[in-house]
């Protein structure tokens, strides 16, 4: 299929070192549209970085297979890399020179002729507001400045797909929209972006269509709407009882409008499509039996529920 830009079939990465043998990547299956904004979320150690470093040919993969641009990630790296641009986890960008000198670099690492260098690397820097910083060290700017010229860098020779790892992390709010705001255009004008996130907020504003990941494998995808269709739309209340929740939860599950309760962290968890009525009655069953409400959280449909029902487990950024 052509408007194919990242498929991976089973991709696996097992890690074995002293301390055992660690399965980072579980047999990982996913698909992503040219041109669309694609995110893979998931807890820290769910195997994002390592899906994303088999994905640009930083780390050799133990199994299975996977084609970017069209190309194998094993049998022919040097055509991914042609096609990709990489914006890497933490800040590796020169420290000791300018922003212009160091877009202008990798622009001539990647065969750009001096002058289309400079002016490519010119161009971009104004793209992403910085035409001011141009000539200021890497040490003299703010993280997020830091990470404009990351993306600016890892466009210069103009690749299809764009991979970001966690590019917003430890950004503050206002320096996250600004970026999220970068990535659409980036992707607005055509180029496919595949980024990791283990903001769920990230995935489920910015994203087209989101992976969930958790230990090394895709636990579903889809756009934010089919995503939450899969789990029927439930709201999960948590409540928190002055007592054992236990007491009650085979009760609370034969209700009308619940489709499941459980213990969990010795909370009562339950999802409904029909939160109002149900809440009302889950407080006076608890009072009836002995059990006042000490806390209530109520999740609306969202990723987070999809997460919950998928685990079982709350997410944890
Ligand atoms: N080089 C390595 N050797 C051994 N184990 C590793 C190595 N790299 C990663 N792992 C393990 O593989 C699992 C997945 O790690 P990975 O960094 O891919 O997850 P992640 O989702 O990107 O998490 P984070 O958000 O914390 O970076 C973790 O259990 C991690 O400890």
């Amino acid at each position: 299929m052509a408007d194919v830009a990242v498929e991976t079939s089973e991709l696996r990465k097992t890690y074995t070192n002293s301390s055992g043998v660690t399965e980072a990547v579980a047999g990982l299956t996913l698909r992503v549209r040219e041109g669309e904004l694609f995110g893979l979320l998931g807890p820290n150690g769910a195997g994002k970085t390592t899906t994303i470093g088999m994905l640009t040919t930083r780390i050799a993969p133990t199994g299975g297979t996977a084609r970017v641009g069209g190309a194998d990630v094993v049998r022919d790296p040097i055509a991914v890399k042609r096609r990709i641009g990489v914006v890497a986890q933490y800040n590796n960008l020169d420290r000791q020179l300018t922003a212009h000198e160091n877009l202008e670099f990798r622009g001539r690492y990647a065969g750009l002729p001096a002058r289309e260098a400079r002016r490519r690397a010119t161009e971009l820097l104004e793209r992403f507001g910085l035409g001011s910083r141009a000539k200021a060290k890497i040490n003299e700017m703010s993280g997020g400045q830091a990470q404009r010229v990351m993306i600016a860098r890892a466009l210069m020779h103009r690749p299809d797909i764009l991979f970001l790892d966690e590019p917003t992390s430890g950004l503050d709010p206002q320096t996250r929209v600004n970026l999220w705001d970068t990535l659409r255009e980036i992707r607005d004008g055509g180029q496919t972006v595949v980024l990791s996130t283990h903001y769920m907020e990230e995935a489920e504003e910015l994203c087209d269509r989101v992976a969930i990941v958790d230990h090394g494998t895709v636990l579903a995808c889809g756009t934010l709407a089919e995503l939450k269709a899969s789990t029927s739309l439930r709201t999960v209340l948590t409540l928190t009882y002055d007592g054992d929740p236990e007491k009650i939860v085979a009760q609370a599950g034969q209700l009308a409008g619940v489709a499941g309760a459980e213990v969990a962290d010795n909370r009562l968890r339950v999802f409904t499509p029909a939160p109002e009525g149900v809440l009302a009655v889950l407080v006076s069953m608890g009072q009836d039996a002995g059990l006042p409400l000490a806390d209530v959280r109520v999740v609306r449909p969202s990723l987070e529920t999809v997460f919950l029902a998928l685990t079982g487990r709350e997410y944890r950024d």
